[in-house]
């Protein structure tokens, strides 16, 4: 059972896909992460983020690796624990341009398929391209949305004094930066399920994805 969840920033993919993969015991898998973790290796190395191809020559340099249990997600790159650094500022401004990089793309891309092939009990993806362009062959396709105003409000709770105002379009525009981009941009799959969740609880969506996840599974 593999299943995709896209949608972008802060509509609550993460929390979704670590909860419905520990509860159905399946693997899970954050590609945001594995974005930010190339991005956080860019700024460290001094590779110049508006410069595309020192970006795509140095995109092949790290060793990025996910561990995909649901209860302890963790990445590692060349060997050092990244958790923290990723959720960091200045990766959140800088990883729209790293991950628009064709050479970027392709190398994450591989990886994912690997991790995704490599999950004997199946595996929940989450990301911006999973349905469309990593897993297009995924056995159930989520693409979740939620209002800016809602997203805004929940990352901001997560940064401790975080300005709604700002935590709002700073989102508007890495959404808009996602969308644009000409490989495989953030976009929903035609085949995928739509969830709105600004009216629904954490808890409410889910159960909404088990029941999607246990229906596909009694049809299959
Ligand atoms: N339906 C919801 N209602 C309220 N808060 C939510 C909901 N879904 C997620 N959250 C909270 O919003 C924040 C962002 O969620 P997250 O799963 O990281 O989103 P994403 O991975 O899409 O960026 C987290 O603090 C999470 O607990
Ligand atoms: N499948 C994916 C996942 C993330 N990304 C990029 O990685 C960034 C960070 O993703 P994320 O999921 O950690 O972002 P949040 O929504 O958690 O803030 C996105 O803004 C995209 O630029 C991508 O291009 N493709």
């Amino acid at each position: 059972m593999i299943v995709a969840i896209d949608g972008p920033s802060g509509t609550g993919k993460s929390s979704t896909s670590k909860a419905v993969a520990a509860k159905l015991g399946l693997s899970y898998l954050d590609t945001g992460a594995q974005y930010r973790a190339i991005t956080w290796w860019m700024i460290s190395n001094g590779v110049d983020v508006t410069d595309a191809d020192a970006i795509a020559s140095a995109a092949g340099k790290p060793s990025i690796v996910s561990g995909t249990d649901p209860s302890h997600p963790t990445i590692t790159v060349d060997g050092v624990d990244a958790s923290g650094p990723i959720r960091e500022q200045d990766v959140t401004a800088k990883v729209s341009a790293v991950s628009a990089v064709p050479e970027v793309r392709a190398r994450i891309t591989e990886l994912q398929r690997s991790i995704a092939a490599g999950a004997e009990n199946g595996i929940v993806v989450e990301g911006r391209d999973i349905g469309t362009t990593v897993l297009p062959d995924a056995d159930l396709k989520i693409f979740l949305t939620a209002s800016p105003e809602a997203r805004a409000a929940r990352r901001s709770g997560e940064l401790k004094g975080a300005d709604v105002h700002a935590t709002r379009e700073a989102l508007i525009k890495r959404d808009a930066a996602d969308s644009s981009r000409k490989t495989s941009p953030l976009a929903k799959a035609d085949d995928a399920v739509e969830v709105d969740t600004t009216d629904l609880t954490l808890q409410q969506v889910i159960e909404c994805v088990v029941t999607l996840v246990e229906e596909k599974r009694a049809a299959t």
